[in-house]
């Protein structure tokens, strides 16, 4: 048996991915881009292994076995396989890529809840399959093959995802603008709303958009071409009022889109939309951009911030969104940070009333590298014999 664990990370745009021009091949109508966000906070984990005692190719997930019927999981392990055979044409070592696989991974964070585990997910794979296998070169159009936002998972730091115009998907890949070290100020709260399954997932809220929002058609075809370039060059200058200024208009024209899609989809809840108020207060209050917000496809917010502003976003949280008395599990979780209490001057300019309960848990983290190789053998989620160590089936 040959093995290998990987672990990958989320990313959050800051110019949204909605909607494609080739659903197989998942092909975007317009480019995008994110910030991949540190693994000690967030990540996937995964053990791939290929026997030749493995009858079928066989997935475990958070420990239940799921199908390999997916269309995008075979894709994505039938490109790999093509790789890899091509790679080894000299017929050394090409039997193992006819082996069958087991696929074990978990995610250190609420599954399918809007926050992007699809991403983490499909690019630890794809990145896993990858050593496994031996595969070099870029495999973020593979990773695109199987979520299309996961292939700006494959890198760390800043990131786009280009639209490409072959016909085949070969030229739509990710593609690493600035690294993790670049702007080391950069911190990230998400407030968690909801961790519940959503009711429209991406996959399908974009098809609909795609075929009945005139407004997404005109963001694809005007707007977001020029917010790309906009969005690099803020990310390169450091320059923290643009990136935030275009990071919320862009999390707000996804949430119109979503809201001209027919039958409308709607993603941000009340409290979502009190998020939106807190920030823009606070960047009022202070004459210039502090804060910016981002929402995907759920409730929950991402922030965008520089470090110094951390612990009087904090205070500022759990002033209007204070946790239950009986909330048994950390409220702020993540890097270590202080939390200001907020001055009256400050409290005053939020026309806001405090809602008990309504941010659930808040995760504090920063820009963080791509996926990584696990080197530790005991860290792998399969045992001898490839079954998972630990398993609910
Ligand atoms: N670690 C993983 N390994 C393989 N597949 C995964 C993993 N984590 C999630 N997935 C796949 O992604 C699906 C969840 O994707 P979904 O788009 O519904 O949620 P999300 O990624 O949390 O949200 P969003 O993409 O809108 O931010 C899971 O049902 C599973 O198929
Ligand atoms: C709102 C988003 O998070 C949409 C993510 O969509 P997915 O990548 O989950 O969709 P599929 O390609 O159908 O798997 C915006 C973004 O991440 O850019």
């Amino acid at each position: 048996m040959i093995e290998v664990t990987c672990t990958a990370p989320i990313n959050i745009a800051v110019i949204k991915y909605w909607g494609k021009r080739d659903e197989k091949l998942i092909l975007p109508i317009n480019e995008s881009t994110s910030a991949t966000l540190d693994q000690s906070q967030l990540c996937a984990k995964t053990t791939v292994a290929a026997s030749p005692d493995f009858t079928s190719d066989q997935m475990w997930l958070n420990g239940q076995e799921q199908s390999m019927d997916s269309a995008r999981l075979q894709n994505v392990l039938k490109e790999i396989r093509r790789r890899a055979r091509k790679r080894k044409s000299d017929g050394s070592g090409e039997d193992r890529v006819n082996w069958h696989v087991h696929i074990c991974s978990e995610n250190n964070f609420p599954t399918a809840a809007g926050l992007a585990s699809s991403a983490a997910g499909l690019a630890c794979l794809v990145f896993s399959l990858s050593k496994l296998f031996e595969v070099e070169g870029d495999i973020s159009d593979v990773a695109r093959q199987g979520s299309g936002s996961a292939c700006r998972s494959i890198y760390g730091g800043f990131v786009e995802w280009t639209m490409g115009t072959e016909v085949d998907g070969s030229d739509s890949r990710a593609l690493q603008i600035a690294s993790e070290t670049h702007w080391p100020q950069m911190r990230v709260l998400i407030l968690v709303v909801s961790a519940k399954k959503k009711h429209v997932g991406s996959t399908t809220g974009m098809q609909t958009s795609v075929k009945t929002s005139q407004l997404l058609a005109h963001r694809a075809e005007k707007i977001v071409p020029e917010r790309m370039v906009e969005m690099r060059r803020a990310i390169k200058d450091k320059d923290f009022q643009t990136f935030a200024e275009i990071t919320m208009k862009d999390s707000n024209q996804l949430h119109a889109c979503c809201l001209d899609t027919y039958p409308p989809v709607t993603y941000m809840t009340d409290t979502s939309r009190d998020i939106v108020r807190l920030v823009h207060a606070v960047n009022n209050h202070y004459g210039e951009n502090k804060v910016a917000y981002t929402f995907d496809a759920g409730p929950n917010a991402c922030l965008y911030l520089m470090e110094d502003m951390v612990p009087t976003m904090l205070g500022l949280v759990q002033n209007f969104f204070p946790p239950e008395q009986d909330h048994g599990e950390a409220f702020l979780t993540g890097l270590p940070s202080k939390v200001s209490t907020p001055s009256q001057e400050l409290l005053n300019a939020i026309p806001l009333e405090p809602s008990v309960g309504a941010v659930q848990y808040i995760i504090h983290t920063k820009v963080g590298p791509g996926p990584q190789v696990l080197i530790d053998q005991s860290e792998s989620l399969l045992d001898s014999t490839g079954q998972p160590k630990s398993s609910t089936q």
